[in-house]
């Protein structure tokens, strides 16, 4: 006999309602296994032209970043070439309770403590230092054509896009074919993003405010 689950009932399981965002998320993560990147450094320099086109980009002293891992678009060529520019460029240091804290990318890196993330070894700045970005590129494993992003599901950057300045560009780093024409689900916490870039170019969804 059946062992009954008398946990609530997946969305997923009921037809006509959209999948939760932990449903998305996991699928997200297949299709992110699945991939077959045979040529991930030539990706990564693509990224960085496709990053350096957005005039935002090139006008900002302080940028914020992240340091990409394996199954995700590769960061690393684009934050090389900012570093020999001697751009100020902040990456996230994950806390314990997963907010976010910053520093100034020196070129080293080590695993993060608390989830498997590359990180900066570079002094702590706090979880306001990303006030002082003009453009933060977030990470995400998804975006809807509104903005709304599928994040890890942490609420890391629910928490700190909330203390970035007004005017302040967020700029989505996807894999082609993760900007979806159906909608994801949107909460009250959840900060827009304005632009997405994949190798393959920009699209522009809003204006920051
Ligand atoms: N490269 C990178 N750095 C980043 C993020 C990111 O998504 N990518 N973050 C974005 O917020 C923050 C770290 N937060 C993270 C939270 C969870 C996971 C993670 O690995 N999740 C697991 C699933 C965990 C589970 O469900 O058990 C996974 O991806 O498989 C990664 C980063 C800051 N730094
Ligand atoms: N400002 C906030 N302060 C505290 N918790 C928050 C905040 N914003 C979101 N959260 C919590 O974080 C959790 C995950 O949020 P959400 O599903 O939006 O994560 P995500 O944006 O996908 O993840 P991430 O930003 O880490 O990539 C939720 O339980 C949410 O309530």
């Amino acid at each position: 006999m059946f062992i009954t689950n008398f946990s609530p009932t997946s969305e997923q399981d009921r037809p006509g309602t959209a999948p939760s965002k932990p449903e998305l998320r996991r699928q997200r993560r297949d299709v992110r296994r699945s991939r077959e990147d045979t040529a991930a450094g030539a990706d990564g320099d693509r990224l960085a032209d496709v990053v350096e086109s957005l005039a935002p980009v090139r006008a900002a002293s302080t940028v914020a970043a992240f340091a990409s891992r394996g199954d995700e678009p590769s960061t690393g060529p684009l934050l090389a070439r900012w570093r020999a520019a001697g751009r100020r460029v902040l990456l996230p240091v994950v806390r314990p309770d997963l907010d976010l804290d910053w520093a100034v990318d020196g070129g080293e890196r080590r695993t993060s403590a608390v989830v498997d993330v590359p990180e900066p070894t570079g002094r702590l700045l706090g979880a306001t230092a990303i006030a002082a970005a003009a453009v933060v590129l977030v990470p995400a494993l998804a975006v809807d054509r509104r903005g709304t992003r599928l994040g890890q599901g942490g609420g890391s950057y629910d928490r700190a896009l909330a203390r970035t300045a007004p005017g302040t560009l967020v700029v989505a780093v996807l894999h082609p074919g993760e900007l979806l024409d159906d909608p994801l689900p949107r909460e009250p916490h959840d900060r827009p993003v304005h632009v997405v870039v994949t190798v393959d170019g920009v699209a522009w969804l809003s204006s920051p405010a």
